[in-house]
């Protein structure tokens, strides 16, 4: 698609003009200018996503039945028709090379391998309804909705859930239009698909169809809030999904019950509307279904195929026998010989109240099938930035059951008493320094760093109110960063993996320093899994509605002394590199995609340390370590230098302090706490108020000054 259009957006204009990216050459299409900001008010496109069999093509049908603002955009696929399907209604069926050939024509918005087969919107069918002066609704997979998401296609994203897989094994069984091989192949890839809502910002809505009558009501509203032109309200997605191992459910089984008699499933849609979903349960399987010849299938229902359904079934029980067992098998081989190293997978299942949680190691996202190995990219542009590159190991696993957990969450999971409250009312007035002051004087606590932030330069007040996002905020350099930009009057995240650790830090805050608690916000979170990174930003998001992370700093990091390259610990390298280096990239990346999101840039603060310059005890095996921060170092400049290509006005900035008296030295010791005094002992160390008052003073430069490297070391040490 490139910059030019917001397809989906407009209605017909009476000045059509004939567009170059969509139509090429056939009908007019309303005019759009190129790059032109959409009008309030203009429809979005609605786009709905989910796993095969959820429901989606039933509650499109019933939601167009209900209203004829609705167009739906009629996709291209290269299966065979089901009996009933209509060529040009539910599908333009077509063979594989005529689809490439069109692919190659550059004819399609998206397309994608889906379940074995192409599945594709031509810019054509869009078109089609645009004309029609209606809403566009698209029924597409996960893929055809990042690809989307890559254009300016102006939707609204709705992802369908079911109720659990077994729900949905039975409703594709009772649809009677797969066999029993094809089931298992949509129901194995169902799992990556749920897993996709833990891609951050990809859908804007989530309904479990569960009572079709609910879900049609939802999505009633949602659908007339793009047609209205509105924006998605935020926050209508869960941080996370966490699918549960459970047995295999035994599909073979599904569809003798689904053939028996009185199939309980929802009445089958009005033939006069379209609908994809071909809810008959009399239909053969799109096995037998592929063996007729034509186009445009017969619709033959009949009790004989019907028959050959269930014998067709039958037959494939002691596949599905197979499959269990070979799933199993894999399972366990996968987990036994293709465990990645600990910090590199996604954690197991934690649903403790933290407010990221994670998503565990079988669930990483994988193609199953659905990868777009044999064709070739969508034709239009791919910000390479906002390319979703999961490189998850991935564990396949044929035992499913999901479970969402942790809507957005409310409020932070500490409530503290109302000393903040009693600040809060002067909040709007009130310095963070004023705040400090009254904090020193009514309470005789001087924080470490609290007067620091009395001589606050007057470049940092820019700041006041925005978002400040800390990681490794439990203790040490962290912990202080937080303190001092908190009272600067800045909005602290504070992310750690520690729960009580952020409870301290949460009363120092809040209730010794007298900072408002509405303006600190303490998240469990683990910067190593992809996942809960993931989340950071709708967590914000969703606490201080209309803002996002203006200033990032990447604290978190670690170090083992068991990484000698001769015997050392993989696992310790694993550790380091995770959290160092991959968890300082996946914080960024999140960080990057919610500036782009409000094309509003901020400053990214690098802990890159002495060790990225130099290399202290590289005999004793200090190189890994060392290492990692000289990539963060190279990483830094690689970051600045691609918002620099991009023409963004992000700042960067990389802080290398030397010694600081913190509990880095226990945790490279494996905790032993005396490690801390060995180390700091022979000389007057820096104390972590140093290092955050450098960070602030990166802040405070003013915009055409980019502080690039702090290197600070305590005047004795030598090295
Ligand atoms: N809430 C519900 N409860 C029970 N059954 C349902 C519900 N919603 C839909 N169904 C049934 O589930 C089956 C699958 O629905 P449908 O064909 O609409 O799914 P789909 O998501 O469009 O699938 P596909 O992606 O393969 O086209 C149909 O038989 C339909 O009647
Ligand atoms: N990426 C796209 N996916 C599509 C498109 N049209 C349908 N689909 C998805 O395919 C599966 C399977 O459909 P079925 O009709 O064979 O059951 C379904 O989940 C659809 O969402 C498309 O144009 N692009």
């Amino acid at each position: 698609m490139g910059a030019e259009q917001s397809v989906g957006v407009h209605p017909p204009a009476s000045n059509a003009v004939v567009d170059a990216n969509i139509g090429l050459n056939q009908q007019p299409m309303p005019e759009i200018k190129n790059n032109a900001p959409v009008p309030a008010g203009n429809p979005s496109a609605l786009v709905i996503v989910g796993p095969s069999g959820v429901g989606k093509g039933t509650l499109i049908s019933k939601l167009m039945s209900e209203n004829n603002m609705f167009g739906f955009s009629t996709s291209h696929t290269t299966r065979q028709p089901r009996p009933g399907e209509v060529h040009g209604q539910h599908y333009y069926f077509t063979t594989k090379e005529q689809f490439c050939q069109e692919i190659a024509e550059g004819k399609f918005l998206e397309y994608a391998e889906v379940h074995g087969r192409i599945y594709g919107t031509s810019k054509q069918a869009v078109r089609d309804v645009l004309v029609s002066g209606r809403v566009c609704v698209l029924d597409i997979d996960v893929q055809g909705a990042r690809s989307l998401r890559k254009s300016d296609i102006r939707a609204i994203y709705v992802f369908i859930a079911p109720p659990s897989l077994e729900d949905l094994a039975k409703r594709l069984a009772g649809r009677g239009t797969e066999g029993v091989e094809q089931i298992s192949l949509r129901l194995s890839n169902a799992k990556s698909e749920i897993n996709s809502l833990n891609e951050q910002g990809l859908y804007d809505y989530l309904i479990i169809n569960d009572d079709i009558d609910e879900a049609l009501a939802k999505l009633g509203e949602i659908a007339r809030r793009a047609a209205s032109g509105l924006d998605p309200e935020p926050g209508q997605v869960p941080t996370s999904v966490v699918i549960e191992d459970a047995p295999l459910p035994d599909i073979a089984q599904y569809i003798k019950d689904a053939a028996a008699p009185a199939p309980a499933e929802p009445a089958s849609q009005p033939s006069s509307s379209i609908d994809p979903s071909t809810s008959a349960p009399s239909q053969p399987a799109e096995e037998e279904v592929m063996k007729q010849q034509g186009l445009v299938a017969s619709g033959d229902t009949s009790a004989t195929k019907q028959q050959g359904l269930v014998a067709s079934g039958d037959t494939s029980a002691t596949k599905q026998q197979g499959l269990v067992a070979s799933g199993d098998t894999s399972a366990t081989n996968l987990t036994s010989s293709a465990t990645p190293p600990q910090q590199l997978l996604p954690s197991t299942t934690d649903m403790t109240p933290v407010t990221t949680s994670s998503v565990p190691p079988s669930l990483a996202p994988h193609s199953n099938g659905n990868s777009h190995s044999s064709l070739p990219e969508p034709s239009h542009n791919v910000n390479p930035t906002t390319t979703n590159n999961h490189q998850h190991p991935t564990i396949q696993q044929e035992s499913i059951s999901y479970s969402l957990v942790n809507q957005v969450q409310e409020a932070p999971y500490v409530s503290l008493p109302a000393v903040a409250d009693a600040s809060a009312a002067t909040e709007s007035s009130a310095t963070g320094s004023d705040q400090l002051q009254r904090l020193v004087q009514a309470s005789g606590i001087v924080p470490s760093v609290a007067t620091l932030t009395l001589n606050v330069d007057a470049g940092v007040e820019r700041w006041r109110g925005r978002v400040a996002l800390i990681t490794g905020a439990s203790s040490g350099i962290g912990s202080e960063v937080c303190q001092v930009l908190a009272g600067a009057g800045i909005r602290v995240v504070a992310v750690a993996r520690r729960k009580e650790r952020l409870e301290d830090l949460q009363r120092t805050i809040c209730v010794d320093m007298g900072i408002p608690s509405s303006h600190f916000l303490p998240v469990v979170c683990d910067v190593t899994k992809e996942a809960e990174v993931a989340t950071l930003p709708k967590i914000v998001a969703k606490r201080w509605p209309g803002t996002g992370i203006d200033i990032l700093v990447n604290n978190a990091g670690m170090s083992r002394n068991d990484a000698s390259l001769f015997e050392g610990s993989v696992g310790s390298w694993v550790e380091m590199l995770s959290t160092n280096v991959l968890g300082t990239c996946m914080c960024t990346k999140v960080v990057l995609q919610d500036m782009m999101r409000r094309d509003s840039y901020g400053h990214i603060i690098n802990m890159v340390g002495l060790s990225g310059h130099r290399l202290p005890d590289g005999p004793q095996g200090g190189g890994f370590y060392c290492g990692t921060k000289a990539a963060v170092k190279m990483i830094t400049e690689g970051l600045r230098q691609e918002a620099r290509g991009r023409g963004v006005p992000l700042r960067v900035s990389a802080i290398s302090p030397g010694i600081v008296e913190t509990e880095f030295f226990s945790v490279r010791a494996f905790g032993d706490v005396d490690a801390v005094r060995k180390a700091t002992s022979q000389f007057k160390c820096l104390d972590p108020g140093d290092v955050a008052r450098a960070m602030l003073w990166c802040l405070s430069a003013p915009d055409h000054v980019e502080v690039n490297d702090i290197v600070i070391r305590p005047s004795q040490q030598m090295i």
